[in-house]
This record gives structure tokens, C-alpha cells and sequence, in this order.
């Protein structure tokens, strides 16, 4: 069966502040989906709920036939997410932080270290491999933080703005690696507020709401 993700009537509210008004969509995969809304719309509270680190304050949100929890280790395994900077061990190189995550995930030697590069190819810094994070720049960050969460096993991908620090060519090389995973089948969420990743969107989500409020 498609693996659909839902909201039914979400709504997160803290206190009098509503952060994201009642929303409801299904969506299935696989497919690329922009998430667009003006600033303070509720894009990032939508991708958190959709995450399972956010409990909504009415209605339900589920990814197949799992409520949305991040403590739930089936939902975990089927859900990646960057909306965050991931944890970055600041004495370990890329390349071996890269490989731990796909050992964990059950990659054996080899395959954890011909993944790690292949990734770090993808996104466009494989001569980057032996850094260590803080000897990277602002985009260089992003890039290896995308690499962390595109290093495990995911049916759903929830991205919040990955193309924060990326310069056009960089962006056009994440979406063709987005455009990979699309391919083998995942359900991509992304917000955005850039032009380019919402025209290749094949699907779009647009939160309405006063940037004031
Ligand atoms: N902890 C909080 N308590 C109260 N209100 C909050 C809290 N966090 C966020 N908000 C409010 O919730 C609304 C939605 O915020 P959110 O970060 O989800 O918006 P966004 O669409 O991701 O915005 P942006 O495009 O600026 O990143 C905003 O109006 C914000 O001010």
C-alpha cells in the first residue's frame, strides 16, 4: 500500500498563542512537497508535529498508520528529519561521523565508508571528508548537516529550509539528490521560501497567515 502521511484537523496552540492554525491535507508518496507561508505561518511548528517532537493540541497527524512520535522507534525508523542542527561531534571527522550514523542503521564497514563519500560527492564536498566541523563554512555546515540526515534510512524526509547558506549550484545539487530519493520512492516535505525548490515541487502546501501575528 502507498504510504500516505496526514493531518487531521492539526492544530498547536501554547497557551493563548495559536502556532499553527487548524490544518488538515493527505499526502502520498513518493513526491517532493514545498511548504510555503509567510514568515510566522507555522511552516516549522507543522514539520515538528509532522516529526513526532511537537504534540499537537487537537487533531491527530499520522504517517502511515503511526501516530506522529518520536519516541515510537517504528515511527523513527520510517521519518528523517532537519528542521534543527543535528548533533555534530566537533573531534570527529565528516567522513566518521557520516559512517557511524550508517553503521547504526546497520551498514556494514564497507558500505558505511563508501556511503559517507558518495554522499559528501553528491552534495558537492567530497574533498571535505578528513574536516572536521569547524573547519567548514556556513554553507559547508549545511551541506554535511544534510548529509547527516540523508545518511539513515527514511520513507518520509521533513526538511525546514535546506537551502539556508547554499548558493544556486548547491541548491540544484540538493534537489537532484532529493530528486534520487523521490525515485526510489520517499515523500519529501520541504519548507521553503526559494523560488526554484518550489517550481520542481510536484505538489505544494501553502500555510496562510498575518506575518505580524
Ligand atoms: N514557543 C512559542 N510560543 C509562542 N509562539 C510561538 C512559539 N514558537 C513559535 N511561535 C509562533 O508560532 C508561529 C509559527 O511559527 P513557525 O516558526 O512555525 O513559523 P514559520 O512559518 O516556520 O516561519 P519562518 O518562515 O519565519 O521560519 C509564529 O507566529 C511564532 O511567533
Amino acid at each position: 500500500m502507498t504510504l500516505q502521511v496526514q493531518a487531521e484537523k492539526l492544530e498547536v496552540a501554547a497557551g493563548e498563542s495559536v502556532l499553527l492554525p487548524e490544518t488538515s491535507f493527505t499526502l502520498q508518496a513518493p513526491g517532493l512537497i514545498a511548504l510555503t507561508g509567510p514568515n510566522g505561518a507555522g511552516k516549522t511548528t507543522l514539520l515538528k508535529t509532522l516529526a513526532g517532537r511537537q504534540l499537537p493540541s487537537s487533531g491527530q497527524c499520522l504517517i502511515g498508520n503511526l501516530t506522529a512520535y518520536e519516541f515510537d522507534p517504528a515511527f523513527r525508523a520510517a521519518v528523517a528529519s532537519l528542521i534543527d542542527t543535528p548533533p555534530m561531534a566537533r573531534d570527529m571527522t565528516l567522513n566518521e561521523q557520516l559512517m557511524l550514523v550508517r553503521l547504526s542503521w546497520g551498514d556494514d564497514d564497507d558500505e558505511a565508508r563508501f556511503g559517507a563519500e558518495q554522499c559528501l560527492a553528491r552534495l558537492t564536498i567530497p574533498h571535505l571528508g578528513d574536516r572536521f566541523p569547524y573547519e567548514l563554512s556556513s554553507g559547508q555546515l549545511q551541506l554535511f548537516a544534510l548529509a547527516l540526515t540523508l545518511s539513515r534510512p527514511f520513507e518520509v524526509l521533513l526538511l525546514d529550509e535546506p537551502e539556508r547558506h547554499l548558493d544556486a549550484e548547491r541548491v540544484v545539487a540538493l534537489l537532484d539528490v532529493l530528486d534520487q530519493h523521490v525515485d526510489r520512492g520517499a515523500l519529501i516535505i520541504t519548507a521553503t521560501h526559494r523560488q526554484e525548490i518550489i517550481d520542481r515541487n510536484t505538489h505544494r502546501i501553502h500555510l496562510v497567515r498575518d506575518a505580524g501575528s
